[in-house]
């Protein structure tokens, strides 16, 4: 008998597994998920945009406008942030980054300074703003590679 053949790619599964981390988001405007994989294929840490410990996702603000305090920027942590920090093993030197959508410049700094090697994105819906063309900037000079993930259209259905 011959082994299977429609098995996922190792880029459907961290990029699936990074899309199944968004949907923990409560974020109602973009849900962000990210996955950090060693480099010999293995997880070693996830992440979605979403709010500190113990600050409540009922009683700090959602909404994108108004005062800076009172808007979600101050308070959502990224994640690409929340996937670099909930690593708690040790380096993450040499590691590959699978995000939903394309890293900000905070993040960026992060994701350098943290030893990834290379980001694989696959939205990038505010390509030419600022904070996008800073994170590429940055990754151009400290040699940090990223590429967009090409969707395949292959769908996932999962019961639960
Ligand atoms: N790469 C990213 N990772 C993220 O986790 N985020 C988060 C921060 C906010 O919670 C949300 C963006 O909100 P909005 O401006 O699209 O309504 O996604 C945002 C970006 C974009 O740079
Ligand atoms: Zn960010």
């Amino acid at each position: 008998m011959n082994k299977r053949e429609d098995y996922i790619s190792w880029d459907e599964y961290f990029m699936g597994v990074a899309m199944l981390s968004a949907m923990r988001s409560k974020d109602p405007n973009t849900q962000v998920g990210a996955c950090i994989v060693s480099e010999d294929h293995k997880i070693l840490s996830m992440g979605y945009n979403g709010l500190p410990v113990g600050c409540s996702d009922d009683e700090f603000p959602w909404n994108r406008e108004g005062e800076p305090y009172d808007n979600k920027y101050f308070y959502t942590t990224h994640s690409e942030l929340n996937a670099i920090l909930n690593y708690r093993g040790g380096s993450l030197e040499d590691s590959r980054l699978y995000v939903t959508l394309f890293p900000c410049n905070e993040c960026a700094k992060a994701i350098i300074q943290s030893g990834i090697r290379t980001v694989v994105y696959a939205d990038n819906k505010y390509a030419g703003t600022p904070s996008v063309r800073a994170s590429q900037r940055m990754f151009d000079a400290a040699g940090v590679r990223y590429y967009q993930y090409q969707m395949g259209g292959r769908k996932i259905e999962l019961e639960l």
